[in-house]
């Protein structure tokens, strides 16, 4: 076996991947900045514990994405206007075993202001709408949370410079829930995929990177993540319901002048259980004006990004299949 071999099969063990614990007291916040900066600038993923996030936000949602996904399917299709979509991903050709819930997180507020249009997602569209409305807004502050210690770890002027960006109530952040059904594994199939794991081989969601700032993703206790820090080696996470996974999105790649790298990642069917996930991708308004913080240009390290609206970036990759690349685009 050739020593990049050896390599590659010691890096792609689930171990390795970071944990930052959030418990930390204030005296080791710079500590803990500069541990997730490593992270980004590593991985572009991280998982996260002692998160804050109340253990009953969770268990509701876990309860009412479990009780949706188990309707007729017939029930599901209603909801195709609301963001229900199955196999089908994006509009350019992309198919997944998976169905999934996914809307805008400004949708909540709008139908909470016209109660007269309750969401028809749950026999209880009330309850729905609560829980969601809790659990996008805990996690959106444990996004915030994490964006300003890396602006610290970074030594950006302004701290706020990425929180404010998904705090804005413009912002065109989307909420996603995912269910994977099993999928029997048959041997034409097994180890089709390279690098997979053995109970696992068709694709949930083929290799993509996450285009927004940073995606806040939870899952039950089945496994089938899988990224892909370098280019060819594929690590599985191991699934962990007491914590958050942490993906960097293309924007904060753009914003830190290509220090962090969106990390490009797939999900593959398990053959016995469902996975169930759960996915806060936080971004700017339509309009926000996305550039790279002059912090992070040097003499030796030009500005690799011009400047570019996310509405102009979201058409791109609304334009694209999943796998292909979009930043190359906006390089200068
Ligand atoms: C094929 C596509 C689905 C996607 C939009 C796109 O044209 C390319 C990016 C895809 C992605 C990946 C991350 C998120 O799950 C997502 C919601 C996003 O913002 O970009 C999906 C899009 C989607 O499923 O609509
Ligand atoms: O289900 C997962 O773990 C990841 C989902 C994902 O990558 C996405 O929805 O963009
Ligand atoms: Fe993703």
């Amino acid at each position: 076996m050739m020593r990049s071999d050896h390599q590659k099969l010691k890096s792609a063990i689930d171990d390795s991947l970071p944990i930052i614990n959030l418990s930390s007291s204030p005296l080791e916040r710079s500590e803990v900045a500069r541990l997730i900066v490593k992270a980004c600038e590593e991985y572009g993923f991280f998982k996260v514990i002692n998160h804050g996030v109340p253990n009953h936000i969770i268990a509701k949602m876990e309860e009412v994405s479990f009780n949706f996904f188990n309707k007729p399917v017939t029930e599901k299709q209603q909801a195709t206007s609301f963001g229900y979509g199955c196999k089908n991903i994006g509009f350019n050709g992309d198919f997944g075993e998976v169905e999934y819930l996914l809307f805008p997180t400004k949708t909540l507020s709008i139908a909470q202001a016209q109660t007269s249009n309750p969401i028809s997602i749950d026999d209880d569209p009330t309850k729905f709408r609560s829980v969601v409305s809790s659990y996008i807004e805990a996690v959106r502050e444990l996004a915030c949370k994490i964006l300003d210690l890396i602006a610290e770890g970074l030594w950006v002027h302004d701290k706020s410079a990425f929180s404010k960006l998904i705090r804005d109530v413009e912002s065109d952040s989307l909420f996603r829930l995912n269910h994977y059904p099993p999928v029997l594994c048959s041997s034409k199939n097994k180890n089709s995929i390279n690098g997979s794991s053995s109970n696992s081989c068709k694709v949930g969601i083929g290799v993509h990177s996450d285009p927004q700032i940073l995606t806040i993703l939870r899952s039950n206790d089945v496994s089938g993540l899988e990224i892909s820090p370098n280019h060819g080696v594929w690590i599985p996470v191991s699934p962990d319901p007491t914590a958050f996974f942490v993906n960097v999105g293309d924007l904060l790649q753009v914003m830190t002048n290509g220090k962090f790298v969106s990390v490009k990642h797939r999900v593959l069917s398990n053959s016995a259980k469902s996975r169930m996930s759960v996915a806060y991708f936080g971004a700017p308004s339509l309009n926000a004006r996305v550039t790279t913080l002059p912090e992070m240009v040097t003499p030796t390290k030009p500005c690799l990004y011009r400047p570019f609206t996310w509405a102009e970036y979201k058409k791109t990759v609304y334009s694209l299949r999943l796998e292909d690349s979009r930043l190359e685009r906006y390089r200068k």
